[in-house]
């Protein structure tokens, strides 16, 4: 049976990301503890593809996934937005007031940060994932700790839901990418990720963004990352919406002084987050 590998155990946001691919059985589902080891068990050929988180609506890029991806070789097959309900979660029987430990991930304590604010006599420890953390709890039986996580890691570990939604931000998403390992599992797709580089001439940038807008083409996300040994100078991972005709990728390829795809896939368009950003993106024009 193909394998996919996930991110950060059962129950976590990763997981529920996972179980969202339908050509993958819950059974096929292996967990590994960093973003690195999900990418490298791809490109090792334990799995034929792999589900990380990337990006998240408060708290922005997790840029370790996009390190990771440069050096592995792997390929970008598919994305999913999956909303965030942070749950505070306990051992059965106890109350908020007996809580002195609060471990998840450190998304999760940095999605929650107001809420932990508000109890400051709690610590908040980062823990490998919000699956493990609710699986710490269970497996301690220490009434003093809790857990950030989400519903269904209550339900599967047996603990307690003291509070419901208690990230900082209502409209708070995770996009997860599904990564894969060139040839096998890439796929066709109306977005694209690209990797670029610019010269080191004024303007480059604005050229090439350039191309884009001339094409008609929606840049939905533009990250930048250093490049080792070379200080102070940048990769571009941009994530645009469209397909690219190839006399486009021509003058991109003019105008970069290096480009490359890290993958095409279809544009994640299911549930609430689409209408958001469509809506908003409608108010603009
Ligand atoms: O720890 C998890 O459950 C993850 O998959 C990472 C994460 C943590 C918090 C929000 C979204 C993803």
């Amino acid at each position: 049976m193909e394998k996919l590998a996930c991110f950060g155990g059962p129950g976590s946001y990763s997981h529920l990301a996972a179980l969202q691919q339908d050509d993958i059985s819950s059974a096929a589902i292996v967990f590994y503890d960093t973003f690195a080891a999900v990418i490298e068990a791809v490109a090792r050929k334990e799995a034929c593809a792999g589900m990380v988180p990337v990006e998240n609506s408060s708290t922005g890029s997790i840029t370790a996934v996009y390190d990771a991806l440069q050096e592995s070789g792997c390929r970008i097959g598919g994305e999913i937005y999956i909303p965030i309900h942070h749950c505070l979660l306990a051992l059965p029987g106890v109350e908020m007031d007996e809580l002195q430990s609060i471990y998840s991930h450190a998304q999760g304590l940095a999605q929650c940060g107001k809420f932990m604010r508000a109890h400051p006599r709690w610590q908040g420890i980062a823990y490998g994932s919000t699956g493990r953390s609710a699986a710490k709890v269970r497996r301690d039986g220490i009434r003093s700790q809790g857990a950030i996580g989400n519903r269904q890691a209550a339900i599967r570990y047996g603990l307690r839901i003291l509070a419901t939604d208690i990230q900082d931000n209502t409209t708070n998403y995770t996009r997860f990418l599904r990564i894969c390992r060139p040839p096998s599992d890439l796929r066709d797709g109306n977005k694209m990720t690209l990797v670029l580089t610019a010269p080191h001439v004024p303007g480059s940038l604005y050229h090439i963004l350039e191309v884009f807008y001339a094409a008609g083409l929606n840049l939905t996300h533009l990250e930048s990352r250093p490049i080792y040994g070379r200080p102070f100078e940048y990769r571009f991972y941009a994530d645009v919406v469209g397909r690219m005709p190839s006399d486009i990728v021509k003058r991109l390829e003019k105008t970069c002084e290096y480009v490359q795809s890290l993958g095409q896939y279809e544009e994640n368009t299911g549930g609430e987050i689409h209408a958001i950003r469509s809506h908003r993106g409608n108010v603009g024009t």
